[in-house]
């Protein structure tokens, strides 16, 4: 997600390429490299030159589960979450944004962790409780919850809910006082900030659908009905800025905006305002690495300069210090699943004056991957089952191979009826790369499965979780049957 959307022409339609995100490959060697900013924390190729996951070979992964498929480094995940609750001091203030991706046993293992969890639709919450995670630690959040779903989180006892408008603030006092309940409220405040990322992804711009506006004095006026109602409790205010950011520049206006609003509040409220300025929660949108290009920041730093932010401008207004609360998705879930495929045809497409595009097909595409063709996203693809400097011994590629050894810049697509069906825009992959080889997709976990639909009727992959040489199926496959299910005949 490095680039503008949409931008005239998305990309010189000539090879070689100059637009290509990461280092020029020079060797074959080159390719069989796996950054480890990219790549999950427990991939490795070995010495024969196969990729193994966890310890777990992704020859053997694709023979007992097919591909395409989602392949999640279980310790990588615990492992972010640990990062972020090491970060922010403490695991239940990072609440992990389920819609990344959400089954029973990822929020097993965000439970396991201590952390808490975001959720955004009855669907997510119903999932956490199946997981049996505990209510008091999920966060709800959505512009237009339902009353069904409002009901159903004071049922199941959420922790907070976070308000989005005034229709809600209204709705949930009045179906808190049914239930002779209080809850537990935040308000969303929108900002104003213009986060630099793609604007299908930003949020807190005062053009959008969610929150209530700082400048427009909607959050105040949020604070004040939240604070005069009987059945909700105000505990915090909220904000999030957007998805896939890596300048810490908009977490700062924004914490240093939010601040500002607290100390409004205190001002305006006074004594009443104690629990409302207790803790602030800045939301997710942490950038992760989709290629070598981008550089993400660690949870530590940023969670540092947020402290420093927050401290100052509290010190500054003389009202006391917030707990910091944050909302990370993909930079948990992102990084440490990769999406493997069998790679089905290798084309060459002549463009004119001399220049041609290779297309690698594999059997998966914009089902299980819609981010490349909604956000123009970049992502890291490997031959995984050889190594790069490894002859293809299958039954040959049927393109012309113009260089060798040499690395040739590919696009790899899926098998819709689609044209903008298009996994990896741009990667170079080994010129004798054939029919059934395996290749990988790096940091998928997050968004992609969370996004995937049977396009096609093409049946959702499965999820397998890597962890210690072994591998388990999380969700199995989607089956024609399935796909069927919902028919009434
Ligand atoms: C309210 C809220 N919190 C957290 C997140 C998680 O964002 P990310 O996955 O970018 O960390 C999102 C999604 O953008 C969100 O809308
Ligand atoms: N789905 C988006 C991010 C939106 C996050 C939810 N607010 C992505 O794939 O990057």
């Amino acid at each position: 997600m490095t680039r503008a959307h949409p931008a005239g022409p998305r990309h010189a339609d000539v090879l070689p390429a100059h637009d290509v995100p990461g280092p020029l490959p020079r060797t074959a060697a080159d390719l069989d490299a796996l950054a480890e900013v990219v790549w999950p924390r427990h991939a490795a190729r070995h010495d024969d030159g196969v990729v193994r996951l966890a310890g777990v070979d992704v020859r053997d992964l694709a023979e007992r589960h097919g591909t395409p498929l989602f392949v999640v480094d279980e310790a990588d995940f615990r492992s972010r979450c640990r990062d972020h609750a090491q970060a922010y001091g403490d695991p239940a203030l990072v609440h992990y944004a389920s819609k990344a991706f959400l089954c029973t046993e990822v929020a097993r293992w965000v439970d396991d962790e201590g952390l808490g969890l975001d959720v955004c639709s009855e669907g997510e919450l119903a999932t956490a409780l199946r997981a049996d995670f505990p209510a008091g630690r999920i966060a709800m959040h959505g512009n237009n919850k339902s009353v069904a779903e409002l009901d159903a989180a004071l049922e199941a006892g959420v922790g907070k809910i976070v308000v989005d408008s005034f229709a809600e603030i209204a709705r949930l006092d009045d179906l808190a006082r049914r239930r002779d309940r209080v809850a537990d409220v935040m308000v969303r405040v929108t900002v104003g900030v213009e986060a630099h990322t793609h604007e299908f992804i930003a949020t807190a711009h005062e053009d959008q659908k969610f929150g209530f506006s700082l400048a427009g004095g909607d959050a105040a006026e949020a604070a004040r009905r939240v604070l005069k109602s009987r059945g909700l409790r105000l505990v915090g205010l909220h904000s999030h800025i957007g998805s896939q950011i890596f300048d810490a520049g908009g977490f700062e206006l924004a914490a240093r905006r939010v601040v500002g609003l607290l100390a409004e509040i205190r001002a305006e409220h006074g004594d009443l305002a104690d629990t409302a300025s207790a803790l602030i929660d800045l939301g997710g949108g942490m950038g992760i690495a989709y290629t070598t290009a981008d550089q993400p920041r660690t949870a530590a730093w940023l969670a540092g300069e947020l402290r420093a932010i927050v401290e100052r401008e509290c010190t500054r207004a003389g009202i006391p210090v917030p707990r910091i609360a944050v909302e990370p998705g993909r930079a948990i879930a992102g990084p440490g699943t990769v999406t493997l495929y069998t790679v089905g045809t290798v084309k060459d497409v002549e463009l004119g004056g001399g220049a041609r595009r290779r297309y690698v097909s594999v059997d998966g595409g914009m089902s299980d991957n819609i981010r490349t063709a909604l956000y123009d996203a970049a992502y890291d693809c490997r031959l995984v089952s050889r190594s790069a400097t490894a002859a293809a011994g299958g039954s040959g590629s049927g393109a012309a191979n113009p260089g060798g050894d040499a690395p040739v810049l590919c696009r790899v697509v899926g098998k819709h009826c689609e044209s903008g069906d298009v996994v990896v825009r741009d990667c170079w992959l080994p010129a004798d790369l054939a029919p059934g080889d395996l290749l990988a997709v790096g940091a998928t976990g997050a968004y992609c499965y969370a996004m995937a639909s049977a396009y096609n009727k093409v049946p959702r992959p499965a999820v397998v979780a890597v962890r210690d040489g072994a591998d388990r199926t999380m969700l199995r496959r989607e089956t024609l049957d399935d796909l069927a299910r919902l028919e009434v005949l």
